[in-house]
């Protein structure tokens, strides 16, 4: 696995390093160990997948607060997404600054952030399946977000968004929520 730096600390581009063979290939997408030795979270609580049928299908931006706070790997098994991180730590001297990267089933590559970040995804593709391996469990009561578009973020999306949930499109501004996000 090769580590690479986005620019935001906390947000790590995983690239995976596959082994073929005349039976296709073997890649690890996770280890704890490398991934304790470089500082980040080895702990697996969750692993989620999610199926989005539509290109254009726009996800987030999600985090957890207080005891929720998520270290978060993602992965694009099926299809291709265009992934967004965005540092939402207070303090953070790279506080609503986003890091995007297109995520395939053939490129290789993974997206971790730390405790802090707010996460979301576009499908690039029809039947896009992404799956999520996260070091804390899903409360519910503790699941918040920031708006997709907001403009103060400003990230730029890929596509026009066609499939949203209800409640993404009514997340506050980053200039609405009380404080930023205590890691
Ligand atoms: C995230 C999640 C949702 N759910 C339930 C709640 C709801 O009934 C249904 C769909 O939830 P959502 O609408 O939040 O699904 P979705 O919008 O796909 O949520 C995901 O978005 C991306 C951007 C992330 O970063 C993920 O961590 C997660 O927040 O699944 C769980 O039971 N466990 C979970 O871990």
């Amino acid at each position: 696995m090769k580590f690479i730096d986005t620019g935001l600390e906390g947000c790590t581009l995983i690239e995976i390093e596959p082994i073929g063979d005349n039976r296709g290939f073997f890649a690890r997408t996770f280890c704890s160990e490398e991934f304790a030795k470089r500082g980040l979270n080895p702990v697996t609580a969750q692993c989620s997948i999610s199926f989005s049928a539509t290109r254009g299908t726009t996800r987030g931006l999600h985090f957890q607060h207080g005891t929720g706070l998520e270290d978060k790997l993602v992965r694009c098994v099926q299809g291709s997404i265009f992934d967004v991180m965005v540092d939402l730590r207070d303090g953070s001297p790279t506080f609503g600054r986003w890091f995007g990267q297109i995520l395939s089933a053939e490129n290789n590559l993974q997206l971790y952030s730390s405790k802090g970040f707010a996460h979301g995804f576009q499908t690039l593709t029809d039947d896009c399946v992404v799956s999520y391996q996260i070091a804390q469990p899903y409360d519910a009561a503790l699941s918040a977000g920031v708006l997709w578009n907001d403009p103060d973020i400003g990230i730029e999306w890929p596509l026009e968004p066609t499939e949203q949930s209800s409640r993404d499109l009514v997340f506050p501004r980053l200039r609405e929520m009380k404080s930023g996000v205590l890691p």
